[in-house]
């Protein structure tokens, strides 16, 4: 065995029959034991080569043997692409699709208006005026839903007395003002008004119909004509 796996390292080359033209490895395993007892377990591991070096398939085969090729005969590797050299802000002369996206030097475009949270009160959370809202307590201030023309809607214009319109739907404000994560200011601005263009512009993703369901008071409804009863 020790002897097989010297000569196997030792890369002698392969004892050919003399007319045969095709390499052939007169013995392509190891033998099943050179010296007798010494039957390792690496022996185990050995990959038999398909087909087999000395079978008739390779040598009916008119392919001639492969060639190792010496490093001066193998392609040269690619040019190293000079990344230091390149100028951010600036494209390449010739672009390509491979190439580091470039930098810009654009300064980014200024926000046209500052959206601010305001600092809610303690007590004011989003999860207090849930549970407020669901307590039960009169956030009304009604006794029946009423239909509620802009004219009407227009008196309930104070901080005590807030109404607003909704998508349609009118609410009583006045409980939600310390609870507006943007700010009474901000919310005071649609009081006595269809507010629906304004909230939809600053948050359209907020859901009012949720948030305020227990202030609604009516539903928005056109001025009636001058002349009808
Ligand atoms: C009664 C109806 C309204 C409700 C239920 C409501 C609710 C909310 C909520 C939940 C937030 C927090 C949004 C977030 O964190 O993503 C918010 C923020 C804000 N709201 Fe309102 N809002 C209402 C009306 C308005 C109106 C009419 C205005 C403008 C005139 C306004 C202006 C703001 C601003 C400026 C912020 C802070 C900025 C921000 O969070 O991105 N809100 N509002």
């Amino acid at each position: 065995m020790t002897a097989y796996l010297k000569s196997w390292l030792s890369g002698a080359p392969p004892v050919a029959t003399p007319d045969d033209d095709v390499p052939t490895f007169l013995r392509v395993s190891p033998p099943a034991s050179d010296d007798g007892e010494e039957t390792e377990k690496e022996d185990d591991d050995y990959v038999p080569a398909f087909p087999a070096l000395n079978s008739a398939q390779r040598a009916s085969s008119s392919r001639p043997p492969p060639r190792i090729l010496s490093d001066s005969a193998l392609m040269p590797p690619p040019p190293v692409p000079s990344l230091a050299s390149r100028t951010p802000g600036v494209s390449s002369k010739s672009p390509s699709s491979l190439l580091v996206p470039t930098t810009t030097t654009q300064r980014p475009l200024k926000p046209t208006k500052k959206r601010e949270k305001v600092a809610l009160a303690p007590g004011h959370s989003p999860l207090d005026w849930a549970a407020l809202k669901s307590s039960g307590t009169d956030l009304r201030g009604v006794d029946s839903l009423a239909r509620i023309p802009p004219s009407v809607l227009k008196q309930h214009r104070s901080k005590d007395d807030a109404w607003s319109a909704f998508y349609g739907k009118v609410y009583n404000i006045t409980p939600y003002l310390a609870f507006h994560p943007g700010g009474e200011r901000e919310l005071m601005r649609v009081a006595g008004r269809d507010g629906t263009e304004l909230f939809a512009k600053t948050h359209a993703w907020v859901n009012a119909d949720f948030m305020l369901d227990s202030c609604m008071v009516g539903f928005l409804i056109p001025e009636p004509a001058p002349d009808s009863p």
